[in-house]
């Protein structure tokens, strides 16, 4: 695992940013990206840019259950906004949040198989949570439904009018599915993500009760973080 650690948030989402270019120009081809205010400034960066995704495809992590994409808090709608809108892909994939579990697993598990990813981005939730595989998510766990824990649902309403807005589910991409993935890139900013960042790095061993530990077995993972988010591990 390389850790690069960065002053800010700006400096990491451009270091995320040159990852990105680099590996479309390997050859990437499958994009697993993500949502929420950790990659916002890599989506700006990628969009000042001139990089072209219009033979590439990209495949997210997770959307809540009941939104639309259209919903305005919905995972669709903010990469329309933050990225697909201006640097448009061949194929942009997202679960949707509007079909039943059984429809939607099927569904995205088969856009999975026929779209591998090359490099997937990832945040980190304060409580160690990739995408929104919560703490206790089996590490053979495939797309499922997932019910969202009380500390994920506080640290979301801060996008939501009120706290009773915010869905209590979500469809996400399971842990196995992820470690498919050939390279990974996770994200931490912020004094907010210190614990988890120190959770990741300094585990011995992975742990379900630490979905982000997964990643200590995977052969090709990168973690930026910025100075605030490293304070634990320095
Ligand atoms: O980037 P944020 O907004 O801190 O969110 C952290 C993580 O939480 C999720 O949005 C799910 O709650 C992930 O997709 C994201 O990586």
């Amino acid at each position: 695992m390389e850790i690069i650690i960065v002053e800010n948030k700006e400096e990491g989402s451009i270091k995320a940013y040159e990852l990105i270019h680099k590996a479309l120009n390997e050859g990437a081809k499958v994009f697993g990206l993500a949502t929420g205010s950790t990659p916002e400034i890599m989506y700006e960066k990628l969009v000042e840019s001139d990089i072209d995704f219009s033979e590439a495809v990209s495949v997210n992590l997770d959307e809540y259950v009941g939104l639309s994409g259209d919903h305005e808090q919905s995972y669709r709608y903010f990469m329309q906004k933050h990225l697909f809108d201006k640097k448009p892909f061949k194929a942009s994939y997202v679960p949707n949040g509007l079909n039943d579990e059984e429809t939607e697993v099927a569904r995205y598990e088969k856009i999975l198989a026929e779209n591998p990813v090359d490099l997937q981005i990832l945040g980190i939730g304060q409580n160690g949570h990739i995408a929104f595989n919560e703490p206790g998510t089996s590490f053979d766990s495939i797309t499922h439904k997932v019910e969202l824990t009380d500390s994920t649902i506080q640290a979301n309403k801060r996008f939501f009018e009120k706290e009773e807005d915010v869905p209590r589910y979500a469809y996400s991409m399971g842990l196995s599915s992820i470690m498919n993935a050939k390279k990974i890139i996770l994200l931490a900013f912020g004094e907010e993500k210190a614990q988890a960042v120190k959770d990741l790095v300094t585990a011995e061993v992975a742990t379900e009760d630490i979905p982000s530990t997964i990643l200590i077995n995977h052969p090709d993972v990168t973690i930026i973080v910025d100075e605030a988010a490293a304070q634990l591990i320095k």
